[in-house]
């Protein structure tokens, strides 16, 4: 006999529970949010939004410290204690925001406690008490994967995204292990903000750059700041106070280390075996993307915990539509996902969307580094790439490092989605002198190419100034 009993269950209050709980209620379900900490999202406390506050800090830093070129002079000190002590104060705002949301719920929605199953419909929580639902929504999103050696070394020398934004101070030196998308953001703002940073992969790319000129610009534009070991075997020893890394060409001593090695879906302890759900021999069962659906059960797997699309705009997503399909099971809706889109907030931002280079018919790149906004503002590096299909020059995809990015990526992405040729995009008004307007070089080559017709009432010329 269950102890609670409801139309949907979710387990987990981040992003993506959040949202699954929201629709599934909009849709008119009992639902049940369990969590054993509602806590606020990671994003808000431990991911997004104090690595963004983190990476605004250095971008002060930063532009004091160029200031220089433009005329203006400046002193330039770092006070390492209050740049962390904003990171959580602003931090503790945006979590707290995110758990007043919680109040706002329907009486005895929440249920604070850890869940795991003991049956297809069945949830056993750790506080003794047993739940029955007609559907389940997983989301109980991901964890940092620490490998053996930093593991076993524990105390507060190494570092992941859980700990590094409780530090008091800045430390002198840090190694970042891993160059994904946290590793390099991290890595680019603790730098910028004076601390001496080296990072070290196993492998050979960065933050999974598609192509080797943006690699190739990327990785120029890093080595401004830190010191960088791709293709590195690193292993550590504890020190009194530190921390020794020796890899295959040398050794360094550094006072704490952050490892960003990637993060696994959090579904130990979930006992899924008990599910009924078909697992792989990773343990983790068939999500179709378009439903969330586990298999042919009632059990939908939304956010990072599916390990798809581990961003929070698709654990956002990925919940609403779980949690609807949840409500309404079996009546399903199939969602039309958007693009793959990512940015990865180094300075330049690197952005990547939809399909890439290998998938392209035709590619078009526009460069940076000459180009007349970028130049005013001293930040003329790096390029875009455009890609575009055949035979229409539809545009697929896009692959950026280059000053504002996060927002020509927005633009790429909503064409890239609404089906829009290069020729389409290129008939739009573009503003003079702004980043925007460096696209266009990249949309006439593959107009070019295609070839396609240049909107015939547009300037065809592409100059840096006037
Ligand atoms: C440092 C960092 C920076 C990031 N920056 C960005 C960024 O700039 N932009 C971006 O788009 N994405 C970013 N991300 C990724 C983004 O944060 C995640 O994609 C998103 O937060 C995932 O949301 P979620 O709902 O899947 O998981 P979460 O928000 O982690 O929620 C999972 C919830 O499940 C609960 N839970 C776990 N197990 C159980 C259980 N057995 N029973 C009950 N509850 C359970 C947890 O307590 C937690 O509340 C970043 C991530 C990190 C780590
Ligand atoms: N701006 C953003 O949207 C943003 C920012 C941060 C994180 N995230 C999300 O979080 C996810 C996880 O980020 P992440 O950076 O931890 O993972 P990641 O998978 O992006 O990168 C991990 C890196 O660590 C390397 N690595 C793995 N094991 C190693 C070892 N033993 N020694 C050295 N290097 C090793 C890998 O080669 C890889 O380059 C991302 O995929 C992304 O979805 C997004």
């Amino acid at each position: 006999m269950a102890d609670l009993t409801c139309d949907v269950a979710v387990i987990g209050a981040g992003t993506a529970g959040i949202a699954a709980e929201r629709s599934a209620r909009a849709q008119g379900a009992k639902t049940l949010l369990i969590d054993p900490d509602f806590a606020g999202t990671v994003c808000a406390t431990v991911g997004c939004m104090p690595s963004k506050l983190l990476i605004a800090a250095a971008h002060r830093a930063h532009d004091a410290r160029t200031a220089g070129l433009f005329g203006v002079s400046t002193s330039v000190s770092v006070d390492g204690a209050a740049v962390m002590a904003r990171v959580r104060a602003e931090r503790d705002a945006f979590a707290a925001a995110t758990r007043a949301g919680f109040d706002d719920l329907p009486n005895g929605t929440c249920i604070r406690a850890r869940a795991r199953f003991t049956g297809p419909g069945a949830l056993s929580l750790d506080d003794g008490r047993k739940v029955a639902a007609n559907a389940i929504v997983i989301a109980t999103g991901s964890h940092p994967m620490v490998p053996p050696p930093f593991r076993d070394i524990g105390g507060d020398r190494v570092l992941t995204n859980r700990t590094v934004f409780e530090q008091a101070d800045l430390p002198k030196s840090l190694a970042v292990i891993g160059a994904g998308a946290i590793g390099i953001e991290l890595a680019q703002a603790f730098a910028r903000l004076g601390v001496r940073v080296a990072v070290f992969d196993q492998g050979d790319t960065i933050a999974g750059a598609r192509c080797d000129a943006i690699h190739d610009a990327l990785k120029a534009e890093l080595a401004k700041d830190m010191d960088l070991f791709l293709g590195a075997d690193v292993k550590p020893e504890a020190l009194a106070g530190g921390i020794r890394l020796v890899w295959e060409e040398g050794d360094d001593t550094f006072d704490r280390v952050l490892v960003a090695t990637g993060r696994l879906p959090s579904l130990d302890g979930l006992d899924l075996s008990a599910s009924g759900l078909h697992l792989d021999d990773n343990g983790l069962p068939d999500v179709d993307p378009e439903t969330l659906r586990c298999g042919d059960s009632a059990i939908f797997l939304a956010g990072d915990a599916n390990a798809n699309r581990p961003v929070l705009h698709e654990a956002s997503t990925e919940g609403a539509v779980a949690g609807r399909n949840a409500a309404a099971f079996p009546d399903l809706t199939h969602a039309t996902r958007s693009p793959r889109f990512t940015i990865t907030f180094t300075d330049p931002p690197l952005v990547s969307i939809g399909q890439g280079p290998v998938d392209s018919a035709q590619i078009g790149t526009a460069d940076y580094t000459d180009q007349g906004r970028a130049k005013v503002e001293a930040r003329n590096v790096g390029l875009a790439q455009l890609y575009a299909a055949a035979p229409d020059g539809r545009l697929i995809g896009a692959d950026l490092f280059c000053p504002g990015a996060d927002h020509l990526g927005h633009l790429i992405a909503w064409a890239v989605d609404a089906g829009m040729t290069a020729s389409d995009l290129l008939s739009k008004p573009f503003y003079h002198p702004t980043v925007e307007e460096g696209l266009r070089g990249a949309l006439r080559e593959i107009c070019r190419a295609v070839p396609l017709d240049l909107p015939g009432d547009r300037d065809t010329g592409n100059p840096p100034g006037i």
